[in-house]
């Protein structure tokens, strides 16, 4: 057991140390920190999503923002789209689980608007649509994805693809690589 809880660290760090040394990838996430902050600083909203474990990870991050990182600031506007349980369940009986995303970028999303989509596979549906209609609403589109990126590849102005295929360590580099950008963000924004 506790040989196994070694190697599930070692692959943890492995993937990290794949990020760490990947220059194009570390590039790819101070240029999403710009854009961000672009965002912000034009009155734009940063929205995240994501499914399962990844909903929770967009969720976090989104509060990074509304609420606060180390700084004591004001608000900036960011939302995690699953949180409206009744929206939720409303869309996914009456339309498709595959539309839950679309339609409130649909109803909220606006030209210079940000969205994160976290998807390990980078294939989920709902937030593949969810790309295509903010794409066609002129927003940002920031893809968390595995190495391969999947279906958001091409959907993705920003692509955080993480060199590796396995679901958990995927999203361990996400969180690491988000927490950095809530940082950063925060620091260049507010000082
Ligand atoms: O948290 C985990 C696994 O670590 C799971 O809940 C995982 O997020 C779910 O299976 C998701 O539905 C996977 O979707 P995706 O990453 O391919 O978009
Ligand atoms: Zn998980």
């Amino acid at each position: 057991m506790k040989q196994q809880i070694q190697e599930l660290i070692q692959a943890s760090i492995f993937t990290k140390q794949q990020v760490l040394q990947n220059e194009a990838l570390l590039q790819i996430v101070s240029n999403v920190t710009d854009a961000i902050v672009a965002a912000f600083q034009s009155g734009n909203t940063v929205y995240f999503c994501g499914n399962g474990g990844s909903a929770a990870d967009a969720q976090h991050l989104a509060a990074e923002f509304s609420g606060r990182f180390y700084k004591d600031r004001k608000a900036l506007p960011a939302e995690a789209l699953h949180c409206n349980t009744s929206y939720l369940t409303a869309v996914a009986n009456d339309y498709s689980f595959d539309l839950i995303y679309a339609r409130l970028i649909q109803g909220l999303g606006k030209p210079g608007d940000v969205l994160i989509g976290l998807s390990t596979s980078g294939n989920s549906k709902n937030v593949v649509q969810a790309f295509e209609t903010a794409r066609a609403k002129g927003m940002i589109t920031v893809g968390f994805t595995g190495s391969t990126g999947g279906a958001m590849k091409d959907l993705s102005d920003y692509l955080i693809n993480i060199p590796a295929t396995d679901t958990p360590r995927i999203q361990e580099s996400h969180m690491l690589l988000g927490h950095i950008i809530c940082q950063l963000v925060e620091e260049r924004i507010f000082g």
